[in-house]
């Protein structure tokens, strides 16, 4: 085992996580993963099992989302523990494909730390797919909503848990609108998870840390903080 730990990123869509994300990617390359997904659709021509495992997509929450497939489902619900990406930030990152029973077994024994259905194909993210990341030598960054911060509180992986949150619900839509990847419905619905969130992030001990992402170089200072032991862990076992 590298001894790393993984990163649960939080926080209501628009509070700026993939933009604190790609920019520490940026200066850190070759320091952050993202897990593979399980799916019991088919793959796409080109599509190989476990393929994405070493691929640093852009999009942070590749890992957990099943990107095109969501958006070109109708079924979408902000319920769901799988956190939305921008519908026109699309990945091709492939899968483990699987069965619906080995999935289902999967699930009945606690293998997976989240999973849901989407056009009558079952997703998830197991245990082992994050374990895959960290014994690569990579911190695995997982990109969840308040739900998936539970689910993965149950599990033994150890993560440190951040939350990213908007200075205000008024700030936080004036950057959701000016982003233009929301249509009025989505972003209304954005914008209700969004008030549950920030009220579930304020019960003490759910998050290492809480980042109000106002001033961008401070936020990113204080991301850079907690993650640093983790970085220099993978440095160090490089060099
Ligand atoms: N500190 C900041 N000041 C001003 N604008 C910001 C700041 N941080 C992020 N933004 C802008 O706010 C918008 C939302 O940020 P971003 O897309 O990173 O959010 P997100 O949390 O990743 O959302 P989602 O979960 O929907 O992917 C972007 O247009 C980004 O450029």
């Amino acid at each position: 085992m590298s001894g790393l730990r993984p990163v649960v990123l939080s926080g209501p869509s628009g509070a700026g996580k993939s933009t604190l994300m790609k920019r520490l990617m940026k200066e850190h390359e070759d320091v952050f993963g993202f897990s593979v997904s399980h799916t019991t659709r088919n793959p796409r021509p080109g599509e190989e099992d476990g393929k994405g495992l070493n691929k640093l997509p852009m999009l942070l929450g590749a890992t957990l989302l099943p990107v095109a497939d969501v958006f070109s489902s109708e079924d979408l619900e902000m319920s769901t523990s799988f956190s939305c990406p921008n519908e026109s930030e699309t990945t091709d990152e492939d899968y483990h494909f699987t069965t619906r029973e080995a999935m289902e077994e999967g699930i009945s024994k606690g293998e997976f730390i989240e999973n849901a259905e989407f056009s009558g194909n079952m997703y998830g993210t197991s245990k082992a797919a994050v374990e895959d990341v960290l014994a690569k030598n990579l911190i695995c960054i997982l990109d969840v909503d308040i739900q998936g911060v539970k689910r993965i509180k149950e599990t033994d992986l150890n993560p440190i848990y951040i939350s990213i949150q908007p200075p205000s619900m008024e700030i936080l839509e004036k950057r959701l609108r000016d982003r233009q990847t929301e249509t009025e419905e989505s972003l209304q619905k954005r914008l209700e998870a969004a008030r549950i969130d920030m009220e579930l992030s304020k019960e003490p001990g759910v998050f290492d840390i809480v980042i109000i992402n106002d001033d961008l170089e401070r936020a990113y200072e204080e991301l850079k903080d907690i993650l640093n032991e983790e970085i220099q862990k993978v440095q160090e076992a490089k060099s």
